[in-house]
Parts: C-alpha cells; sequence; structure tokens
C-alpha cells in the first residue's frame, strides 16, 4: 500500500498552509429534535463546526451524544431542526430533498461501520457500481476504478469478492468506492470500529494518501482513542454539544 512520505507531506503544507484552505463547509448553531412519542428529544444543541478543504476532522463522543445525527446532518440525509449549514458556497439546510440528493450524489461520499458492499460483486465491480450510479461516462470507468483500488492499496485484490478479503480491506474497497465518482466531501461513521488497531492505522493512513492526491476533505466520528492524533482537529462531543 501506498503510504504518504512525511516529506512530501511536510513540503505540501509548507507550499500550503492550512489557513489558506478555503471553507468546504460551514456549520452554525444546528439543533436536531426528535419527535418521540408525545415528547422533544433534543439531540443536537447549538452546533458550530467548520472543514475546510482537504482536512481530516474526527467527532468524538460517547454513544449516545449525538455523533451520528450530526454527521447525517452534514451529509443531507437528515435535517437540521434549526441553524445553517453551507456546503461549498452552498445553503445545503435551505435546499429541497431533490436539490440536496444531486449535491449529495455528485459531491459527497460516505462510508459506514459495515462495509455496505455488494456480497456477490468483486472489488473492481464494486468500484464501478458506483461510477455507474453516478453517471460518469462508461468511457472513464476503467482508469479510474484501477486508480481508485491502487491508492487503497488493494491493485492484488481486485477481482476477489468481500468474504474473500478481510475487514481491513474490506473497509479499502468501501473507501475507494465512495471516492470513484470524485467527491469533495468524505464523510465516515466509525470507519475503523470494526477493525483491529493495525487495520485501524492502515485505514488511516488510506484517508491521509486521499486528502494527499485527490484533495478530499474527510469528516468521521470515532470512539477510538489511539487514531485522533492523525487528525488536523477534534471536536469533542457530549450530550449533543462540542465542548
Ligand atoms: N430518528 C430518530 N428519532 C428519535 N431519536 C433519535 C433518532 N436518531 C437518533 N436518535 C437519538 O439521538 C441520540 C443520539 O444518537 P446518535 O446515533 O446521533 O448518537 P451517536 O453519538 O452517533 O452514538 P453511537 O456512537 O452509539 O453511534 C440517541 O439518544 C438516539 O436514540
Amino acid at each position: 500500500m501506498a503510504i504518504p512520505q512525511e516529506a512530501e507531506q511536510l513540503t505540501e503544507q509548507q507550499l500550503e498552509p492550512a489557513d489558506e484552505q478555503r471553507n468546504l463547509l460551514t456549520v452554525t448553531n444546528v439543533e436536531r429534535i426528535f419527535q418521540v412519542g408525545g415528547s422533544q428529544l433534543h439531540v443536537l444543541k447549538g452546533i458550530r463546526l467548520e472543514l475546510k478543504e482537504r482536512q481530516l476532522v474526527m467527532l468524538r463522543g460517547r454513544s449516545g451524544s449525538g455523533k451520528t445525527t450530526l454527521l447525517n446532518c452534514l451529509g443531507g440525509l437528515d435535517t437540521p431542526s434549526k441553524g445553517e449549514i453551507w456546503f461549498n458556497g452552498l445553503s445545503f439546510h435551505s435546499m429541497s430533498d431533490d436539490e440536496r440528493t444531486l449535491v449529495r450524489r455528485k459531491d459527497m461520499g460516505f462510508i459506514f461501520q459495515a462495509f455496505a458492499l455488494m456480497p456477490l460483486l468483486s472489488a473492481w465491480e464494486n468500484v464501478e457500481l458506483s461510477l455507474r450510479m453516478a453517471g460518469k461516462p462508461r468511457s472513464q470507468w476503467k482508469e479510474r476504478v484501477a486508480h481508485c483500488l491502487e491508492l487503497v492499496g488493494l491493485e492484488k485484490r481486485m477481482h476477489h469478492r468481500p468474504f474473500e478479503l478481510s475487514g481491513g480491506e474490506q473497509q479499502r474497497v468501501a473507501i475507494a468506492k465512495a471516492i470513484a465518482h470524485e467527491p469533495m466531501l468524505l464523510l465516515a461513521d466509525e470507519p475503523t470500529a470494526e477493525l483491529d488497531s493495525g487495520m485501524s492505522a492502515q485505514i488511516m493512513a488510506v484517508f491521509q494518501n486521499i486528502i494527499r492526491t485527490e484533495h478530499v476533505t474527510i469528516c468521521m466520528t470515532t470512539h477510538d482513542p489511539t487514531i485522533l492524533e492523525v487528525a488536523d482537529h477534534v471536536y469533542e462531543m457530549v450530550d449533543g454539544k462540542f465542548i
């Protein structure tokens, strides 16, 4: 697997300091209230967050603190009850469902805990399916699929099906699938939850690699304290707020 050299990272950071990176996503005063039976459950309580281009940002917090609810709002899978979400200069919070779906399909990629791969398709076919769904021209598929599988270090396992791959390898296929259509933002819900520490470290190295080479921004939730050090920023969530 291609793991970025520290020296190369340094050069890149020196050329483009973090404070010159554009804001890709800005969240202000977001609240999410669910109606449960006759009462209201206040899950997000005034969230403010910024994601700059090419950052790796982590949301950390106990189970039930609201991380997945926030990630769903960032990705337009859910809508805030109050507050604003600006994505790439667009007021994501005030779009119609159809408009949000279009933005999501084109500019966002998702990775979930359970790898969400099609079990009967090979790694290659799983990634190709993502390009087909995104409406990318067929003429681009071959090159892009090979490129994405190489990026995640799976060039030797392209024709294996999920059950023939380890958990870490399956998660790398899921990453290749999520970035195939060249999204600006990758949202990942506990992407290392099912993996041991060695495999988790490999996934974080893949994330750093794709930020550098594909210029994607990654926002992920985690419980795992051992991977926090690779984040550009960590938001700590307690009971629906950042502390
Ligand atoms: N659609 C919903 N309707 C009602 N309550 C919900 C809904 N979605 C989430 N909740 C509640 O919101 C709270 C926060 O859930 P959420 O899944 O965001 O937490 P989390 O921090 O991601 O937890 P975990 O780490 O266990 O995934 C929980 O109490 C949950 O039951």
